[in-house]
């Protein structure tokens, strides 16, 4: 037995305007129809029953697995064509849902599905926030008490033998299939609502869905950056080199305009570099004194901050520091707790490791320190 849906959508959409009616419309790069189809299809009903009018039955662009039947001239009318389509020896559950409702958040569909393991018949609804008035020519002419009080939306999930023996007793004019079950006796459990799922019913309702379904869009798109750093700091005679944060003691220093963190500066460059925004360089330019022996957590925590005010967060690093001396691994853990405190990251999505380069190269000369770093943000 299945679980099927019935989108209506032979209605013309009058009050929301138009050339074509409102199903038929563009939305965020795609008709309504198609967005609240998408809906249906990815909660896996099936089959699918599309209402049309009778002159949109030949409509291009519709899923040739679903089933097409012409509507009536009221909603209900609508509902009762869809639901002679459907096989009650096949279908267990019908949900049936407005074709002007195409934000439909997945959770309100899986909601409804659910409740209809328990109940003959659930609906979505939401309280009603806003007072009420009763009004005439413009002017207040009382209030209504909204306790109690629910915003009713789809799909509306039935059983579907009850709903089909509740549409043949019902004499018609129903504003929806939970006022049809209900007069048949029906109990109707009523699941959460969201406010995502509003019903394109006026001119300026396009626009809030477009809104809505752009946000919805950019949540379920995982945008993953990868950048890399590498950065080099020539020793000079000194008491010690700061290493991802930490003073590490040794016969020499790094020299630098800033405190010449090697490390710390590849971490930077390689968020900067996933943000495509740059380097350390072009934020903090050496020639502004201000950054003259700054303390490097001031362009680490900048570059993190602006990965979280473009819309991504850091998800990891991993740096490598290049040296024969300084020996790092022993100071490895507290060079990556600080870099977490800096980054406000757990320790650990820090990786800081280090090699030699077998005496080779500059660094095999112990004339620097080399660093590269690679850094993964995600959209946040
Ligand atoms: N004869 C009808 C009337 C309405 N509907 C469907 O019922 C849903 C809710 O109706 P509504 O938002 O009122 O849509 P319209 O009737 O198209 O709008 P209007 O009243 O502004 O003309 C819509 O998905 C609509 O297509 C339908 O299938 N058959
Ligand atoms: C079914 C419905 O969408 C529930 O909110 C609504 O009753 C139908 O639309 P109308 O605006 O009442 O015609």
């Amino acid at each position: 037995m299945t679980d099927a849906a019935i989108i209506v959508a032979a209605g013309r959409g009058t009050r929301a305007g138009g050339n074509t009616a409102k199903q038929w419309q563009p939305l965020a790069g795609r008709r309504v129809a198609d967005w609240a189809l998408k809906a249906i299809s990815e909660a896996g009903l099936s089959p699918i029953v599309v209402v049309l009018h009778p002159d949109d039955m030949a409509m291009d662009g519709l899923p040739k697995e679903v089933i097409r039947i012409a509507g009536g001239a009221s909603r209900d009318a609508s509902v009762r064509a869809g639901l002679a389509a459907l096989d009650p020896q096949v279908v267990r559950n019908v949900l049936i849902h407005d074709v002007a409702r195409p934000c439909v958040p997945q959770s309100v569909i899986a909601a409804v599905r659910e409740a209809l393991n328990v109940a003959e018949a659930a609906a979505p609804g939401l309280a009603v926030t806003d007072a009420l008035w009763r009004a005439e020519d413009g002017k207040v002419t009382g209030v209504q008490i909204r306790d109690g009080l629910m915003r009713a939306q789809t799909p509306q999930g039935f059983r579907l033998a009850p709903l089909l023996a509740a549409h043949a007793a019902h004499p018609g004019g129903a504003a929806d299939d939970v006022e049809v079950a209900r007069a048949a006796g029906m109990t109707v459990m009523i699941v959460p609502g969201h406010d995502s799922n509003l019903k394109i019913t006026l001119p300026d309702d396009f626009l809030r869905a477009e809104a809505i379904l752009s946000q919805q869009q950019r949540k379920n798109t995982m945008d993953i950056r990868l950048g890399n750093g590498f950065d080099v700091h020539a020793f000079e005679p000194g008491d010690g080199c700061w290493l991802c944060g930490i003073k590490v003691p040794h016969d020499k220093a790094l020299k630098g305009h800033s405190d010449a963190d090697v490390g710390m500066h590849a971490v930077t460059d390689a968020i900067y570099g996933a943000l495509a925004a740059g380097d350390i360089g072009r934020h903090f330019p050496p020639s502004d004194p201000q950054w003259k022996g700054a303390e490097s957590h001031i362009f680490l925590a900048h570059a993190v901050a602006l990965a979280r005010s473009s819309g991504y967060r850091v998800s990891n690093i991993d740096c490598t520091l290049i040296c024969e001396q300084p020996k790092v691994g022993p100071h490895a853990g507290a060079m990556q707790a600080r870099m977490a405190e800096i980054m406000g990251l757990e320790a650990d999505r820090i990786s800081i490791k280090a090699t030699t380069s077998e005496k080779l190269g500059f660094t095999g000369r112990e004339e620097g320190i080399a660093a590269i770093a690679t850094a993964t943000l995600v959209s946040a």
